[in-house]
Order: C-alpha cells, then sequence, then structure tokens
C-alpha cells in the first residue's frame, strides 16, 4: 500500500465522544478530512446544527447527533444499545469527553470524586467495551482513550481527574493486552497544556500560565489542531502495529 493510503479513512465510520468544542471537534474534524463518517455524542442536545456538525457535513461526510451524560450509568447503558442498534459497524472509537473539578483534598467533596470517575473513567470502559465488543467479533478496529499528563503525575487539587486519567494509562494498556490479537489497536493520546475551555482559568493566571510555558519545550501551550495528525495516525492502518502506547502530545514536556 502507498503510504498516504495508509491514512485513508474513507468508508470507515467513527465515534467521537464530547466532540463540540476543544480537542474533540478537531479530531473530529481530521478524521472526517481523512475520509471517515462521524458519529457525535455530546451531553446536551448541542450537537445538531453546531459548528462541527457543519464542518464534517461540509466535507461531504455524514455526521450523526446523539446525546448522552456521561455521568449517568443508565444513560451510558442506552446510549451504547441505541448507537449499536442505528449503526452495526463502528470502526473507530474516540473516548475524548472529560471533565475536571478542581479542589484541595482535604476539602474535596465526595461528588467531586464520583463525577470525575464516572466521567473520565468510567464511561470509556463501559463504551470500549459494549462497542469493541462488536470490533473483536469483525477482527478489525481503533480505539483511541484520551490520557493526560497526570496519568504520568499526580497533579495538585484533582484528585479524581489524576486517578481517573492514571486509570486510563493502565485500561489502555489492559483492553491491548486481550484485543491485540483479536486485530482491534487500543492506545491513547496524552496531551500536555493545551488551548481549550478546559484550561481558561489556568490560562487566565498569568503566573501559573507563564510558569508553565517555561517548562514546555517549544516554547508554546499547544492547540486543538495538534491532535489533527496523531488522531488520523491512531485510527488508521498506519498504526497497524502499536498496541497499548500511550502517545504524549505536549509539546515535550514529559521528556524534560
Ligand atoms: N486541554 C488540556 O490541556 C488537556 C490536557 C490533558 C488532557 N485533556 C483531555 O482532553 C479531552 C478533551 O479536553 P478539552 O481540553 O478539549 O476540553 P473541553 O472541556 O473543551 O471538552 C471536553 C468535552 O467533554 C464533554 N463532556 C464533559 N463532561 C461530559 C459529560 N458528563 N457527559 C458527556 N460529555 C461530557 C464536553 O461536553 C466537551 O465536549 C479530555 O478528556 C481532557 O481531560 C485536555
Amino acid at each position: 500500500m502507498a503510504v498516504l493510503d495508509l491514512f485513508n479513512l474513507k468508508g470507515k465510520i467513527a465515534l467521537v465522544t464530547g466532540c463540540k468544542r476543544g480537542i474533540g471537534k478537531a479530531m473530529a474534524e481530521a478524521l472526517a478530512e481523512a475520509g471517515a463518517d462521524i458519529i457525535g455524542v455530546s451531553a446536551n442536545l448541542e450537537l445538531e446544527g453546531s459548528e462541527v456538525a457543519g464542518a464534517v457535513t461540509a466535507l461531504g461526510r455524514k455526521f450523526y447527533a446523539y446525546q448522552c451524560n456521561f455521568n449517568e450509568r443508565e444513560a451510558i447503558n442506552s446510549f451504547c444499545a441505541q448507537v449499536k442498534a442505528d449503526h452495526p459497524v463502528i470502526d473507530i472509537l474516540v473516548n475524548n469527553a472529560g471533565t475536571i473539578l478542581r479542589k484541595p483534598i482535604a476539602e474535596h467533596p465526595d461528588e467531586f470524586w464520583d463525577e470525575v470517575i464516572a466521567v473520565n473513567q468510567t464511561a470509556p470502559f463501559i463504551l470500549t467495551r459494549e462497542i469493541g465488543r462488536d470490533m473483536i467479533a469483525r477482527g478489525s478496529g481503533k480505539v483511541i482513550f484520551t490520557a493526560s499528563l497526570l496519568t504520568f503525575q499526580g497533579g495538585i487539587t484533582v484528585p479524581g481527574y489524576a486517578a481517573s486519567k492514571g486509570a486510563i494509562g493502565q485500561l489502555t494498556k489492559a483492553f491491548a493486552n486481550e484485543w491485540a490479537a483479536k486485530g482491534v489497536n487500543v492506545n491513547a493520546i496524552a496531551p500536555g497544556y493545551i488551548s481549550t475551555d478546559n484550561t481558561t482559568a489556568l490560562r487566565a493566571d498569568e503566573n501559573r500560565s507563564r510558569s508553565i510555558m517555561e517548562r514546555i519545550p517549544a516554547g508554546r501551550w499547544g492547540e486543538a489542531e495538534d491532535f489533527k495528525g496523531p488522531v488520523v495516525f491512531l485510527a488508521s492502518a498506519a498504526s497497524d502495529y502499536m498496541h497499548g502506547t500511550v502517545m504524549t502530545v505536549d509539546g515535550g514536556w514529559m521528556g524534560r
């Protein structure tokens, strides 16, 4: 196969969670540019007529909008049943949706812990198990988890986030160990410090923002667009021999 054909996703269908904005939106658009139709899912009924839906359809690809609050276990189960009934074949699953709730550990409420673990850890586990089950039956599929620098580090005031993203690193390996021989690639992308709504407060704090930037070897914060290449790579035949990898996209932060 010619090398550029390895990245071609024509005829594939990709489910991207949390694709209304930020990294998920850039990834959905990139997968569509590479040829895939997109199933988008968001916590609210906000994807109908959204910018991402417009961008995907303008490329001549289909966009299917779904709603699911990943903080509700029953909603996840019904979403999985519905999307599998509507789309018997899903080739690519991108577990991007995530949330972060900050408070020092001594005052950290149970509700913060429960919500962050539910959205960042339990939902991607259930989705991957349910949608991946059909992938292993077919003998092909690509799963991409979204990790973080806090997959490797503890962070400050975000214990649930660090615990859930650490778990994502382990789940990536656990799924890969069972599914690599069944033709399904399971890998993760670990973003560094990226300019999205997730980091608005951090970037507004001039001192913290400057000290973060001084530690990034690339000398700049990341942008959502920096994830377009990595996601297409992990979703395509170009990465067929990659299993259980947590790929940092962090301007060099982890190597420092
Ligand atoms: N921005 C960064 O610096 C950074 C760093 C490391 C990891 N990440 C991870 O990258 C992913 C995308 O983050 P982003 O920066 O684009 O953030 P974002 O806040 O712009 O997007 C997060 C997405 O997740 C969705 N989401 C949140 N809670 C949900 C729920 N209960 N149910 C369903 N969907 C829900 C949101 O609707 C949104 O579309 C997340 O998993 C995040 O943890 C981001």
